[in-house]
């Protein structure tokens, strides 16, 4: 039997009163892979935060079910990540504990061999001193993947993982990906690489300020539903503050 991860209930999500994602009705299920896709300003980083929870819905509600109630590991995009933060690669990846042993927790040897693990699984050892301000944008990614995979959460959300990574680092970085599938972790991305979309995620949420398909990637993926969210967010009013499907 399928259980559900993330349940959305007529979810509008947006930002004072004005509204950037309308009717999302639908779910998730625990260890699916899930791609969502659209145009740029269709809403898709804001509906990662709605699940995180650091964005309220403005109406309906977005619940979590079984072990997702768990703390979420979310890895937002790149440009929201401060890297001039005096922090060296281990101290980074080392945070990933932190839901387990607390802020002041300390260290045991068991955990330095989990951030080890970690850091062998994203080829990242021999970077443990660096300081994160010194890391290519490549090198970066990997060592919050190494820190994501120390979460060890059963929701997973990935915010434009692979933007400006080279062929190779998206490789690496999409093997950890299929082990947290393999794993029946719950994995939602938020991506642009449609070929890419295609060879890796089952599931695609397509969404244009509401969702236009959502279901098995090549279902969805059709030129005509493409054309469709294209419209949609062309056509949108940014400064409608009312929900323009009621309005119509
Ligand atoms: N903090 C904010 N305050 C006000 N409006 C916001 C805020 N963040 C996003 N928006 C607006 O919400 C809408 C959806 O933005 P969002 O970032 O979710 O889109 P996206 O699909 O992730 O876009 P992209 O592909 O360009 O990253 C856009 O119109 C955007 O301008």
């Amino acid at each position: 039997m399928t259980t559900t991860a993330i349940r959305f209930d007529e979810v509008t999500l947006g930002y004072g009163r004005r509204p950037a994602v309308h009717h999302l009705d639908g779910e998730i299920a625990a260890g699916s892979l899930t791609a969502v896709v659209g145009p740029n300003g269709a809403g898709k980083s804001t509906l990662l935060k709605g699940i995180v929870g650091t964005l309220r819905p403005l109406e309906g509600q977005i619940r979590l079910g079984g072990a997702a109630n768990a703390a979420i590991a979310y890895l937002p995009q790149a440009a929201e990540i401060d890297r001039s933060f005096p922090l060296s690669v281990y101290d980074l990846v080392a945070m990933g504990l932190w839901s387990r042993s607390g802020l002041f927790g300390s260290v045991s040897r068991k955990d330095r061999t989990r951030i080890e693990q970690a850091l062998a699984a994203v080829g990242l050892i021999g970077f443990e001193r660096r300081s994160i301000s010194t890391l290519s944008g490549g090198q970066m990614q990997r060592a919050l993947f190494a820190r994501l995979l120390l979460q060890d959460s059963p929701v997973i959300l990935l915010d434009e993982p692979f933007t400006a990574i080279d062929a190779k680092t998206t490789a690496d970085l999409l093997d950890v990906v299929r082990r947290w599938h393999a794993e029946d972790r719950t994995v939602v991305a938020v991506l642009h690489d449609l070929d890419l979309v295609k060879r890796v995620f089952p599931q695609t949420l397509l969404i244009a300020r509401e969702p236009v398909a959502w279901g098995e990637t090549s279902g969805v993926l059709s030129a005509e539903n493409l054309l469709k969210a294209r419209r949609m967010v062309e056509a949108y009013d940014p400064h409608a503050s009312a929900c323009y499907r009621g309005a119509a």
